[in-house]
């Protein structure tokens, strides 16, 4: 395939025309009538074939509803679809992101300094790393006591504020890394335009201890502004001095103008370039806040991990290649067995909030109705994400898992080793990770297999309660391992989906990097939030239904409650 032929973004054949497809589809009918326990009983060898690895992560997915025909059509889709010269063209920085002619070029952020990319000109990889030296300059300065605020106090407190790309994250990585973190420091995110968030995160706080880190990639954006300025304000009422900006604002951004414009000095910015996407940009500056938690020597294992699984997307065999793998399994059960969901159940409290992030990462990039040729699809495309960290799930929505009339293919992650070996300290009770593992092996085991009527009746249940008790099995897992939860593992994991991601959207040829449908709900917020500002009731031009609603709004905020 000519370079020409997808920068322009040309499409191979209408994906529901190929003949990797058409064979899928009627390969799905023999496949789709097996059970896993026929698939297991056939082949004695299947969880020890059935699995890959890479950066610290074991992939088993032998518990999914595929024979080895299933991978090598879906390998041979993903062929069709010119993943191979797709990957390339990623990594080489073309205009991938074809819709805003923009490369998506998250992997510069984590290539070992001295790697050669140019990228009209610009020798990409030296501008990532002098920004990561300005960033370790600053956390060191934070982290070891040497930045002072204004009135020479220590700066105890970080808030990051941002939104989306520029708040999941960060949030989620800090979360996930707490372990490895300075807990002299603490950490607050805000992001909702709702006032409640911003004053919870400042609620008994001294500004005079407190850094706030404006991210906005555009730094236009809604919410970051209105909760950037609220926080200048109030640190400016407290410290009673304009210029105490300066030691207690920091900005990230790809917008120049707009930090200054904002207030915030450029030796306190700290830039991105546009070919970062939001929703990949958390190994970039937008990590800041993480890298002052962490430390620079932590972020940077952790950009080794993202490396790591970069190398291998880029250059192992796609039948051993983890990213591909999930990717095409996610097609699988999308397009042919009409899955509209997929949980992901990290067994992990650290990564509570790897599922938010991931709804992002996945929904954002591939919630798209039309292909790079702006046809319409004529099959699904991304799959709704959503999950919890297990045990909690298990004792909320798992029943509709293992009982429900919905297919929700799983995503388990979980550790070798947990990072509290005692509950509590001195407590002597036995490694609480075995209680913790023991569920996550086991609900692998009972989705797959469930629980046949025979067996059930042979636990003497009475008959009728029997169709209750059954569990049909069949519901299919992918099981990710990894020794311990380290930075370089979390880095991993996230290029990991990332890529995951790019596989699916490459196979539905959409565009995985732009996000077009956000607009027009930030266009009629402006135009409404001016109608609620005025103090003489405009006429209303929206539809009966917002016009009603808002003519309500308007009445009761006036009256006592
Ligand atoms: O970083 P910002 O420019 O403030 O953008 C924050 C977020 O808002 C947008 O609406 C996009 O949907 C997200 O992809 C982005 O991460």
């Amino acid at each position: 395939m000519s370079r020409t032929f997808l920068l322009v973004g040309a499409t191979p054949p209408p994906l529901t025309s190929r003949r990797a497809w058409k064979a899928l589809a009627e390969h799905h009918r023999v496949i789709g009538a097996l059970h896993l326990r026929q698939l297991f009983a056939d082949d004695a060898r299947r969880g020890e074939r059935l699995n890959a690895e890479a950066a610290g992560w074991y992939l088993d997915y032998s518990k999914n509803r595929i024979n080895d025909e299933t991978l090598r059509l879906l390998l041979a889709l993903g062929d069709s679809s010119g993943l191979r010269e797709r990957i390339d063209a990623m990594f080489r920085g073309d205009p991938v992101n074809t819709t805003e002619q923009r490369a998506a070029l998250h992997t510069a952020l984590r290539a070992p300094a001295g790697t050669q990319l140019r990228v009209a000109g610009i020798d990409v990889i030296a501008e990532v790393q002098t920004v990561l030296g300005r960033m370790a300059a600053f956390a060191d300065a934070l982290r070891g006591g040497q930045w002072l605020g204004y009135t020479g106090k220590r700066i105890r407190n970080i808030v990051n504020i941002g939104i989306g790309g520029s708040d999941l994250g960060p949030a989620m990585a800090y979360k996930a890394l707490r372990h490895y973190s300075q807990r002299e420091l603490h950490f607050r995110f805000v992001s909702n335009l709702d006032a409640t968030a911003l004053v919870e995160a400042t609620r008994g706080l001294d500004a005079a201890e407190t850094l706030f880190i404006v991210c906005s990639k555009t730094f236009t954006t809604l919410e970051t502004l209105t909760n950037g300025h609220a926080a200048r304000t109030w640190c400016v009422a407290q410290l009673g001095d304009e210029r105490a900006v300066a030691r207690h604002f920091a900005a990230v951004s790809t917008n120049a103008e707009g930090v200054a414009r904002f207030g915030i000095a450029p030796a306190q910015m700290f830039g991105f370039w546009d070919w970062v996407g939001g929703r990949y940009s958390v190994d970039s500056a937008i990590g800041l806040s993480l890298m002052i938690a962490i430390g620079p020597e932590q972020f940077r294992a952790m950009l080794a991990g993202f490396h790591a699984m970069d190398t291998h997307f880029h250059s192992a065999p796609f039948g051993r290649n983890l990213p591909v793998l999930l990717g095409l399994l996610a097609v699988w059960y999308t397009n042919f067995f009409n899955a509209q969901t997929q949980a992901v159940l990290p067994y992990d409290q650290y990564l509570q909030r790897l599922p938010a992030y991931l709804q992002q990462l996945t929904m954002e990039s591939n919630g798209k109705q039309v292909t790079l040729a702006g046809m319409r699809v004529n099959y699904a495309t991304s799959p709704i994400v959503w999950g919890e960290a297990g045990t909690n799930g298990q004792h909320s929505f798992y029943q509709l898992l293992h009982q429900g009339t919905a297919l929700v293919p799983c995503d388990f992650i979980g550790f070798c080793q947990g990072l509290h070996p005692q509950a509590l300290e001195g407590s002597q009770s036995d490694d609480p990770h075995n209680l913790l593992m023991a569920n996550f092996f086991a609900q692998t085991e009972a989705l797959a297999f469930g629980k046949t009527a025979a067996q059930v009746r042979a636990e003497g249940t009475a008959d009728k309660l029997v169709p209750h008790r059954v569990l049909e099995g069949n519901r299919p897992s992918n099981t990710l391992l990894a020794q311990q939860l380290t930075p370089g593992a979390l880095g991993a994991l996230v290029a990991l989906y990332e890529h995951s991601v790019f596989t699916q959207g490459v196979i539905w040829n959409i565009d995985s990097f732009d996000q077009w449908g956000v607009e027009l709900g930030k266009a009629l917020a402006n135009q409404t939030a001016a109608e609620l500002a005025s103090v003489h009731a405009p006429a209303l031009e929206h539809d009966s239904s917002t016009n009603t609603l808002m003519r309500r709004y308007q009445r009761l905020r006036q009256e006592s409650p």
